[in-house]
């Protein structure tokens, strides 16, 4: 279209824009509900703010036709025949634009309206302005034109959208399906919402959530938690945030929660319009052991208006969310440590990740959290009060070793493998200097084994040669020491470096085509190869130092390799486990054998 010399002005292809729009802006078809409730509240509002009036959102049902109308219908200001050429014709245009507007309406971008084009291939609109006596029925299609006329059939002020549904989307002009997104996007707001069919009225929405009315009780705000989520949640606090205007509430769930991070299990709100169920942005990721119910006035929406942007506004708004959580933790501290208890049993791990970004949280929690240890699970205050030093190992494989030996030296040893414990104990050792930790490995824990000096006695000095000899095999070398306790024959031990040399030992020995380069990457093969600590004064090993017969020492020494593997929680490889069943299935055999011998066969 030219509009001057030399100049044109763009078109808009209104078919491209609906497919835009409902194949990639919008998630679903039925956001055209949202729309037009958003825009009745918009109308009503912006009424209000010139008289005083109840507002009122009627939605009729006309099923009479074989193709059923949908009317949406509000008492709110109207639109005169200006307003409609320049608001309800002009894609992208919005009589909300205003700085000062984003306060008071939901609506702003100028394309809502344009939903309906996707389910329906013409609105009809039929209004009357607050500020002019004559109705306006303005009818748009889905080919880009548009009419407008005088009509008689609007004698209130207000105005009515007239929808019917294109073939394809006729089942979401059924009744339940309407009265379901009706309450799915509307559940919240601050009007009535009325549905009349030629069944009669009925009212959806009437009255303020449970949630966002500053009188509800506990009790009030579970059952609707139990309501909304289908979960008996443990317990529940208010959250408010200054930046964006932000009331809610939010429930502990009342089960472990994997730490995932997922937070698309909640329901925001804006301007008390169901936005979305994913909080990413505005609750910190650790919150993922709550479900929240969250209306923000102010906070901006996207314009798809299925989630919140992430500005700096939101960013501030989080801070003030964990506030609401810390303090809601403290207030537990000292008026219901009962529930702190169970909240910290089940979902001990969120505790800590807070824990760890807060000092003083640190120091109120610490003593209620449970850690693992050699001596099963024990909360932080059991730990200091019996324990002078507390070790600590961050690697699970070192404690899966430690913890069979360190308690028999009276040590008590924390695994920190885990997420947040390593940082937690960082944290602890600047908060709480008068704690002394203390870091351990198994080779701390080796070094503390009683001496034994092979050189003094021939045949400890045979037993671990023979021993060593046999256990090469399996890139492994033998000790003798002294270590509690006595009914454990032998302790295998191994950092991470000789386990990735036992690795690598076991690859070069394989048909991997690089196995001849990769020796180079074993370091100090000698100081760092896996040891097998033999007990000097087990029964069995005492036994060993005099045995005689080559056959069975070498059954037995491979047993107990193979069972110092599984204590401790070695993976196990395909010719230990060989080994091991043979020299069981020949132990077996020549115990029978013996024990044979001694019956009579003949009686
Ligand atoms: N029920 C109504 N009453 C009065 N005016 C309306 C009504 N519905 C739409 N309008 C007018 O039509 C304009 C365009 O509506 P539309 O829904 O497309 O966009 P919006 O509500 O302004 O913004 P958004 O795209 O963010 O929803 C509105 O700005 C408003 O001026």
């Amino acid at each position: 279209m030219q509009a001057e010399d030399n100049k044109y002005l763009f078109q808009v292809n209104l078919k491209g824009m609906i497919e835009l729009l409902s194949e990639h802006i919008y998630s679903a078809p039925n956001v055209f509900i949202r729309e037009l409730l958003q825009n009745g509240i918009d109308a009503v509002t912006a009424r209000k703010n010139l008289d005083e009036i109840e507002g009122e959102i009627n939605i009729f049902l006309k099923e009479e036709q074989e193709i059923p109308q949908l009317i949406f219908e509000d008492n709110g200001i109207g639109l005169s025949e200006e307003e409609v050429h320049q608001f309800l014709s002009v894609i992208g245009q919005s009589s909300k634009k205003r700085e000062i507007d984003e306060k008071d309406f939901i609506g702003k971008f100028g394309i809502g309206m344009l939903s309906c084009l996707v389910v329906s291939n013409e609105i009809i609109v039929e209004t009357r302005s607050l500020l002019k006596n004559k109705g306006i029925c303005w009818k748009g299609k889905a080919d880009g034109t548009y009419t407008v006329e005088p009509t008689e059939n609007m004698q209130m002020i207000g105005t009515r959208v007239i929808l019917t549904p294109k073939k394809e989307w006729k089942t979401l002009f059924k009744e339940d399906e309407i009265k379901k997104n009706v309450l799915y996007y509307g559940d919240a707001l601050p009007i009535q919402i009325n549905f009349i069919s030629n069944k009669g009225k009925e009212i959806l929405v009437d009255k303020d959530p449970v949630w966002l009315n500053n009188d509800s009780t506990k009790e009030e705000l579970l059952k609707f938690g139990k309501k909304t989520f289908t979960t008996n949640f443990l317990d529940s606090f208010k959250l408010c945030s200054k930046t964006g205007d932000i009331q809610g509430i939010a429930y502990i769930i009342p089960h472990k929660v994997q730490f995932s991070g997922n937070t698309k299990q909640n329901k925001i709100y804006l301007k008390r319009m169901f936005l979305c169920e994913d909080a990413k942005g505005l609750l910190p990721e650790w919150s993922t052991f709550v479900r929240c119910i969250i209306n923000t006035n102010s906070l901006r929406p996207t314009a798809s208006r299925e989630a919140l942007m992430n500005d700096g506004q939101m960013v501030k708004a989080r801070k003030e969310l964990t506030l609401c959580f810390k303090d809601y933790l403290k207030y537990l501290t000292v008026a219901d440590t009962q529930t702190l208890s169970q909240i910290i049993k089940i979902h001990h791990l969120y505790i800590k990740a807070l824990a760890v970004e807060d000092n003083d949280l640190l120091k109120m929690f610490i003593d209620y959290i449970p850690f693992e240890t050699n001596k099963g699970m024990m909360n932080f205050l059991s730990l200091r009060t019996y324990n002078e030093i507390i070790y600590y190992t961050p690697s699970l494989d070192d404690f899966r070793q430690i913890r069979r030996i360190a308690g028999s030296q009276g040590k008590t040893v924390v695994n920190t493998a885990y997420s947040f414990e390593t940082d937690l104990i960082e944290k602890m050792k600047i908060v709480m200097p008068q704690i002394h930790f203390r870091k351990i490995t198994p080779q701390d824990i080796l070094e503390n084994f009683g001496e034994v000096i092979t050189t003094y006695k021939p045949e400890y000095q045979n037993f671990e040669k023979k021993a060593n000899t046999l256990l090469k095999l399996f890139y492994c070398k033998a000790q003798i020491k002294e270590f509690d306790p006595v009914d454990t024959p032998a302790i295998y031990v191994a950092n991470d470096e000789a386990m990735n040399n036992k690795n690598i030992q076991n690859l070069s020995k394989s048909a991997n085509p690089f196995a001849s380069t990769l020796h180079t990457f074993i370091k100090k093969e000698e100081d760092n190869m896996p040891t097998l600590c033999f007990n000097k004064d087990n029964e069995i090993v005492q036994k060993l130092f005099h045995i005689k017969d080559s056959f069975i020492f070498e059954a037995i020494i491979h047993i107990m390799y193979v069972q110092a593997l599984m204590l401790g929680g070695y993976p196990i490889n395909k010719k230990e486990m060989e080994v091991f069943n043979n020299s069981l299935y020949q132990l077996m055999v020549l115990g029978m054998t013996d024990f044979m011998g001694d019956l009579d066969l003949n009686s």
